[in-house]
């Protein structure tokens, strides 16, 4: 089998765009950072670096083919990726899009902790923030804070630096234009932490993100709502160095646009999620056409990885 270059993103990767270029010969070191142990959402022992033995994450390369990477984390400061290409599947069998690719099998069902929530949004609701968010500076590609990313966004409640992979800026109160999107997915957050950040995420055809853990400076809960297009959004159970794959583990599931998908317990800590840079995806026998997508990511920091004084 050929040995192929692979982009990796792992641990903070809530922009997907913090890469490590690794070969499957190569192991790759990446930033590491302690985890914020909550008492009340115990990391389970395949995410805790202090744990006994290694993860092992799924991960989508650049051209969409599904990947396994165990994790040593041997070193306080830094975690070792090694990539493990055995398992190596293509996920598209012929140029031919209306055909169904064959695919590894993953179930469509969501992982415990993921909700997805259809329409979330009325039309009138996803034109009227899509025109908002378009009248406003983006980040990215070489523009405003993080020009490193290559896809664009915006930042609202707080800065996060993927550079840094930290909390950089309090930028106060979130803009109204977010408050009836926020006030219906709040009781989904616990009741004394409110969501206080929301990032946009503007997705070209061809742009994923790769398979990640949001940051643990996030809180317990983490929403994204799909604006303009849909796509098949790639949840992995993160295993232990050796566990052997389960048909159980790997979830793909069909985000509509105006639908939110939430990810807590066992899905926030334990699986990556990840979307690929196929223009197409299949979700059981449904076909998704990509355009143009907007996500808007809707999280906690405050008391998490940050607190303001
Ligand atoms: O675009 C999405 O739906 C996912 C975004 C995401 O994973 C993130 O911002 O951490
Ligand atoms: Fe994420």
């Amino acid at each position: 089998m050929s040995r192929t270059m692979t982009m990796v993103s792992i641990g903070t990767g809530e922009g997907g765009d913090a890469k490590v270029a690794a070969s499957d010969a190569a192991r790759t070191e990446v930033e590491h950072h302690p985890p914020f142990q909550d008492p009340h959402h115990p990391l389970p022992s395949t995410m805790n670096p202090h744990g006994p033995s290694a993860p092992t994450i799924g991960f989508v390369d650049d051209n969409g083919r599904p990947h396994r990477a165990s994790i040593a984390t041997d070193r306080a400061s830094s975690t070792s990726i090694s990539l493990d290409n055995a398992s190596i599947q293509p996920t598209k069998s012929s140029g031919d899009s209306s055909i169904p690719p064959k695919v590894k099998a993953a179930t469509h069902t969501p992982p415990p902790g993921l909700t997805v929530i259809p329409e979330i949004l009325t039309v009138e609701e996803e034109e009227a923030l899509i025109r908002e968010v378009d009248a406003r500076p983006w980040s990215g590609k070489g523009a405003g804070l993080n020009p490193e990313l290559r896809r664009r966004t915006q930042q609202y409640g707080y800065i996060f630096s993927y550079r840094l992979r930290q909390v950089t800026e309090d930028l106060g109160e979130l803009p109204e234009i977010f408050k009836p999107l926020l006030e219906r997915v709040a009781h989904l957050f616990p009741s004394d932490e409110p969501p206080d950040s929301v990032i946009v995420n503007e997705y070209e055809v061809g742009q994923g993100i790769m398979p990640h853990v949001d940051s643990l400076k996030f809180g317990p809960v983490v929403i994204s709502v799909s604006l303009l297009s849909p796509c098949a959004l790639h949840v992995c159970r993160v295993r232990k160095k050796g566990e052997e794959a389960e048909s159980a583990d790997d979830h793909t599931l069909a985000l509509h646009r105006r639908s939110a998908v939430v990810l807590s317990g066992e899905s926030r800590y334990g699986y990556t999620h990840g979307i690929s840079k196929d223009e197409i995806d299949w979700v059981d026998e449904e076909r998704l056409v990509r355009s143009r997508r907007i996500s808007l990511t809707i999280r906690r920091i405050q008391g998490y990885g940050w607190t303001v004084e």
